[in-house]
């Protein structure tokens, strides 16, 4: 596993898993026949799990994290961690919800849990594999190239396609070489059921040496890169929004030539709930195009558009039925992307260039402030909430 999410892994493996895995004496208390049973049973899983082929999720193994301690430590009595403390903090909070729970009960809770995992691990996946693999730093992105057409495709379809830290970086090369590939029109799209649930909020856990502030810093940093490289495409720029997307996958819409969406999808830009302000120069685009009012309903009060709305408002260029929403989709770039190139950038270049001094200038704003976001409380408080699993959109 490359990158972010390596190191996500890595830091949820050794942080929340380690005690599971490498304990081989577990020093239970065991009272009779029938608990010696449950404590091999409960050793056996724990060996099992270092068998499991599929990694489980954060949500499960935080689920194992706490019935392992409850099992073996009984109820949480340890003080609670910082509010910085992202990881401990909901690691404390998974185990404490676990009340008085008996050891006995959590140690098989654990073991059932443990069955489940093993058994849908060995069962074959559903799933085909990722059709293409030319992307070399990290399997979240994948790049193709075919019929005229440039797609970058956000491709984590089990976290909705949240954005990882090293996916930015991904996306900006992808735009970066498809800027000066041969192919007339850039597509950016989605695997599975999302287009994209926006950050992934697991980005702000990993925090760098300098702590906070370096983080929310070169965060600030990477963000006004990222939407730079919108702002400065020379080439028509389409997006083809296959689901749900929320966050700066909804602000950077206003800086596409063409937005077309499934009638499923949603746009949400949820960022007062958050505690953050908005990005992708929304705060200047979305006033444009759906005028204040519309914009400050979708912006300061979350309003989640549907498809028809956001097209009725501007925001998307034409929506088409789900059933048809690929074949209809792909015909019309196709075709499009045979017309001539040059006219193409041309036009794009008169339409576009003399907003981009300030489209800049907006991004700079916006990217600042957010700096100073990151680091409140509201926001703090908000991510905490949804990596303890006790929000979500
Ligand atoms: C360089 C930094 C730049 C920063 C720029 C700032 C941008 C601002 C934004 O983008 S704000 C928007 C942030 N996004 C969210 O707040 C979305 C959070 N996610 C949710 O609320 C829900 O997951 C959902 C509504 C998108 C989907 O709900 P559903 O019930 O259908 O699915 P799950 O919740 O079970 O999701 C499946 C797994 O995916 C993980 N996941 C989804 N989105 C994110 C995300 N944004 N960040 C981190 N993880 C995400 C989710 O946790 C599940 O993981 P699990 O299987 O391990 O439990």
């Amino acid at each position: 596993m490359a990158g972010f999410a390596g190191r996500l892994a890595r830091c949820w493996y050794s942080g929340f898993l380690r005690s599971p895995l490498q304990v081989p004496a577990l020093g239970l208390h065991v009272g009779g026949p029938a608990m010696q049973t449950s404590q091999k049973d409960f050793n056996n899983a724990v060996s099992q799990l270092k068998l499991l082929k599929e990694d489980p999720g954060n949500e499960v193994k935080l689920k194992l994290y706490a019935l392992y301690k409850q099992a073996t430590e009984g109820p949480c009595n340890v003080p609670k961690p910082g509010m910085l403390d992202f990881i401990n903090k909901t690691k404390w909070d998974a185990w404490n919800a676990l009340g008085s729970l008996s050891k006995e009960a959590a140690r098989q809770n654990y073991v059932d849990l443990v069955s489940k995992l093993s058994a849908s691990s060995e069962s074959p996946s559903p799933e085909a594999p990722a059709a293409d693999r030319k992307q070399p730093e990290s399997d979240s992105l994948v790049v193709t190239s075919g019929d005229g057409i440039t797609t970058i495709r956000l491709n984590r379809p089990t976290k909705k396609n949240a954005l990882t830290t090293q996916m930015y970086h991904d996306i900006i090369a992808a735009l970066q070489a498809a800027s000066k590939d041969e192919s007339p029109i850039t597509v950016l799209t989605g695997s599975g059921d999302y287009f994209c649930s926006g950050n992934d909020l697991t980005n702000f856990t990993s925090l760098p040496a300098g702590g906070p502030e370096e983080m929310a810093r070169s965060s600030a940093v990477l963000l006004r890169d990222f939407v730079n490289c919108f702002i400065d495409f020379p080439k028509p720029l389409v997006a083809v929004v296959n689901g749900p997307a929320v966050g700066i996958s909804v602000t950077i819409l206003g800086l596409f030539d063409v937005v077309y969406a499934t009638d499923r999808a949603t746009f949400h830009t949820p960022f007062s709930h958050l505690g953050q302000s908005p990005e992708g120069c929304s705060s200047y685009t979305f006033p444009k195009i759906m005028g204040s009012s519309k914009a400050a309903e979708m912006l300061l009060f979350g309003k989640k558009l549907t498809a028809q709305e956001a097209c009725a408002q501007g925001l998307v260029t034409e929506v088409f039925p789900d059933s048809t929403f690929q074949k209809e989709v792909w015909a019309r770039l196709k075709a499009y992307s045979k017309l001539p190139p040059n006219a193409m950038r041309i036009s794009k270049q008169i339409i576009r260039d003399r907003e981009k001094e300030k489209l800049h200038a907006v991004n700079a704003e916006e990217s600042n402030v957010l700096r100073e976001r990151w680091l409140s409380d509201e926001c703090m408080n908000a991510i905490a909430s949804f990596l303890s699993r006790k929000s979500k959109l």
